[in-house]
């Protein structure tokens, strides 16, 4: 968080969404650094999110095998030492996780989250997979567990971050199951289809207005084996009103999160102490 709160003062966290292009025919190790650039050009945002699998492709199925590392591999090494050199809080998107120390390893859609000192503080394997019988649901292996984590800067607030990874938002019921861990800002990396983007806007809205969380949404652009993807990443108030939103270029955008405000609103208009759980 970028801070500059005084105890009374309104606590802000500067928030920067990397829309990066997929471009299908690049190296790894070149996305990677231009993904470290476009970190960089985010300048003094304390949160910078990355987009779902900008490094091994959202629908690059064909070499997901092949590109998988395990969760202390090469791929997360470089992110946990950009993390640490920023001294920001990194959420790397997603990356194809390969499970380590068997001889027919599972395959997962995991989001890793560093912290300023460049440890892995949180990580989130995609629960709804996407493709219906066909893509992620053939090839990866659905994750159990929400996750959610404590963002913690000295001299400003705590805020609980929620992850979720592009699919997932149409899912409320785990939304419900983040706000019901204390979650304010929820994060969602994603490989969103330019076809759909209209529902990529409204239930980023739609999510952010029922739990009354802050939602910073992080696309892709370009085309990845035929699918157009959508960019307009956007970040969201807890009253629903986009704050920021990126067209559909490489782009990196920041906003200022107000937790002060966000928590002085769910004071004020308290809908989720009336939720009536097995009775609606
Ligand atoms: O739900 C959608 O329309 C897109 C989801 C998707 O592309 C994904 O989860 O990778």
């Amino acid at each position: 968080m970028t801070a500059t709160a005084s105890p009374t003062g309104p606590q802000i966290l500067r928030v920067a969404v990397i829309q990066m292009r997929y471009v299908e025919d690049e190296p790894v190790a070149s996305r990677l650094r231009r993904a470290a650039d476009l970190v960089c050009s985010a300048g003094d945002a304390s949160l910078v999110v990355l987009p779902e699998l900008w490094a091994h492709g959202g629908f690059a199925y064909a070499s997901w095998a092949r590109h998988a590392e395990e969760l202390d591999g090469a791929l997360c090494s470089e992110l946990a030492a950009l993390a640490r050199r920023r001294r920001i809080w990194l959420h790397g998107g997603s990356f194809i996780e390969r499970e380590a120390g068997v001889s027919e390893p599972r395959l997962w859609n995991t989001a890793p989250v560093f912290d300023p000192s460049g440890s892995q503080c949180a990580g989130y394997r995609k629960i709804h997979r996407f493709g219906f019988a066909a893509g992620e649901p053939r090839l990866l292996t659905a994750g159990t567990s929400t996750s959610a984590f404590d963002l913690a800067v000295p001299g400003s607030a705590t805020v609980r971050a929620g992850l979720s990874t592009c699919y997932d938002l149409r899912f409320p019921e785990l939304y419900r199951e983040l706000v019901d861990q204390g979650v304010e800002l929820n994060l969602v990396a994603a490989a969103w289809p330019e076809a759909r983007i209209a529902h990529w806007a409204a239930l980023g809205r739609a999510r952010a207005i029922e739990n009354q969380t802050v939602v910073a949404q992080c696309n892709l652009v370009g085309v990845d084996n035929g699918v157009v993807l959508g960019g307009r990443s956007q970040i969201i108030d807890a009253n629903g009103d986009v704050v920021a939103m990126a067209g559909d270029s490489e782009e990196v955008i920041v906003a200022d999160v107000d937790i002060t405000a966000l928590r002085r609103m769910r004071a004020d208009f308290p809908v989720l102490a009336d939720r009536r759980r097995g009775a609606a």
